[in-house]
């Protein structure tokens, strides 16, 4: 029997779409901590969202490049690190926490390499390339790039809806799957009707 899917939604801002998310059986929440995106929160905001999430879902802080004291601040709050720009292996180990490593499918990637490079990651984030756009741009990349054995989980993002992700679990059986975008009513605030009907296409993409 194939595990089911596991489903990360990011970019979350809200207390309601929180509780929509943990109450769709969503595994993980991720909170943009970086403050140039328009769905970042303070750390003041994330202690407020991250208290009320339930027992069970992962609370993911996502960081671009920001110093270690900031990260160290918001760490009571968050069970995973998510880095989303290039800090390096060491950097991302040293704070004696879980975390996962967003790669950008530039055409140059050798993703065996960077699963070697970033061994003690829990998984490897992939997603999509848009030169001086860290990440949240929407856009998918071409899966098949993607090889069908990497040494470590792989949580696949960039530009998912309920209407790609079908073919999406069909043709790369990820660990994971990572949307934001493709849940919005407008950056940042998230729609009830598309987060459920995400959650049931990838219920049912694991079911085929
Ligand atoms: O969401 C942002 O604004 C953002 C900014 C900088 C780095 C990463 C960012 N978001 C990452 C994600 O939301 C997801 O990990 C992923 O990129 C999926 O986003 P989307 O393509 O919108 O589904």
């Amino acid at each position: 029997m194939n595990p089911r899917t596991r489903i990360k939604f990011c970019g979350l801002t809200r207390h309601e779409d929180v509780a929509m998310a943990a109450s769709l059986g969503v595994d993980a929440v991720g909170f943009v901590m970086w403050p140039k995106s328009t769905r970042s929160i303070t750390p003041e905001t994330l202690e407020a969202l991250a208290v009320r999430v339930p027992a069970f879902v992962t609370r993911v802080g996502l960081f671009v490049n920001q110093p270690a004291e900031l990260i160290e601040q918001c760490l009571p709050y968050l069970d995973l690190i998510q880095f989303h720009g290039d800090e390096s292996a060491s950097f991302c180990h040293q704070f004696g926490r879980p975390w996962i490593k967003a790669l950008r499918m530039r055409d140059d990637i050798d993703l065996h390499h960077a699963a070697a490079q970033y061994s003690n990651a829990q998984a490897l984030l992939l997603d999509a390339y848009r030169p001086g756009i860290p990440g949240g741009t929407g856009e998918t990349f071409d899966w098949s790039r993607i090889p069908a054995t990497l040494e470590k989980p792989v949580i696949l993002a960039g530009g998912l809806t309920a209407d790609n992700i079908a073919a999406a679990v069909s043709q790369v059986t990820p660990y994971a799957v990572d949307v934001s975008g493709g849940i919005e009513a407008s950056p940042g605030v998230k729609d009830a009707e598309l987060m459920a009907s995400f959650v049931k296409r990838v219920a049912l993409a694991g079911s085929c």
